[in-house]
């Protein structure tokens, strides 16, 4: 466990995927509960890939009718830089999956700039529109200076990547940008923006959300392996760390 552990690190594995699905509904419900009635608002951060599959639970009941959805605001941990429109953007995966299916306020919803055809461009766009949002006192500032989001949902690939921060690539080492793009991404398509791991650890709460056999080598090398090198192992928020890991994805430990 000490190659993840952040300050407080928790694995909760169960049978399934289905079970993964319900665990996570009961765990984003509570946190938005407890950060709206603390604070009044709730920021979450989307990744692609199987996530957003895995939050289905949220948009049934009783979830879809007791959260507070109109104090929710969205964020992506990662975006494709494709329009808005194709099958490729994460944008598109989170509104058919989630977010046409339940009432968050369209104006707390920070997608990217798909007009920016450019992956710099696009970047440098987000990481404006971020720092608005912080001048606007909806994100607050971390002690080191980087968005402090209440929640950010991650999925892992099995070459141990989170967001779009790669092995083999220089992203991952970024200290000072909030946000930075990849124009090769092993994973197509290959031009994408991401959030860096300065603003990833910066945030209240992280959830990995991992499931299925072909991940259990990754998996074992960042909770089993002390000092992995892998991307996934340098998710060390100032918050809880909270693993969601069914048992094909676990099969490893
Ligand atoms: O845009 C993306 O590709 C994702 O944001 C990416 O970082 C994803 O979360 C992982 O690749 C895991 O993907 P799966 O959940 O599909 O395994």
């Amino acid at each position: 466990m000490a190659a993840c552990s952040g300050k407080k690190t928790e694995k909760i594995i169960l049978k399934t995927e289905d079970d993964v699905a319900k665990a996570l509904a009961e765990y984003t419900a509570d946190l938005s509960r407890r950060f709206i009635k603390e604070k009044g608002s709730f920021t979450v951060v989307l990744s692609g890939g199987t996530l957003i599959d895995t939050m289905r639970y949220l948009t049934e009941s009783p979830y879809k009718e007791s959260v507070e959805w109109s104090k929710w605001s969205i964020f992506w941990l990662d975006e494709r830089v494709v329009p808005k429109t194709s099958d490729d953007s994460n944008y598109k995966l989170a509104m058919d999956g989630f977010l046409s299916k339940v009432p968050i306020p369209e104006a707390n919803i920070l997608a990217i700039d798909d007009t920016k055809s450019k992956p710099s461009d696009a970047a440098d766009d987000y990481e404006a529109r971020l720092k608005d949002w912080v001048d606007k006192k909806i994100l607050p500032l971390s002690s080191d200076n980087f968005p402090k989001h209440d929640l950010m949902l991650l999925g892992m690939g099995p070459d141990g990547h989170v967001a779009s921060l790669f092995p083999n690539r220089t992203q991952q080492f970024e200290t000072q940008r909030w946000v930075t793009f990849i124009l090769d991404s092993p994973k197509p398509p290959p031009p994408r923006i991401t959030y860096t791991f300065p603003v990833i650890n910066a945030a209240s709460e992280i959830a990995m959300v991992v499931t299925g056999a072909e991940l259990a080598d990754a998996v074992k090398n960042v909770l089993g392996t002390p000092n992995s090198t892998l991307p996934a192992a340098k998710v060390r928020p100032e918050g809880l760390l909270t693993w969601f890991l069914d048992q094909p994805a676990a099969s490893g430990l």
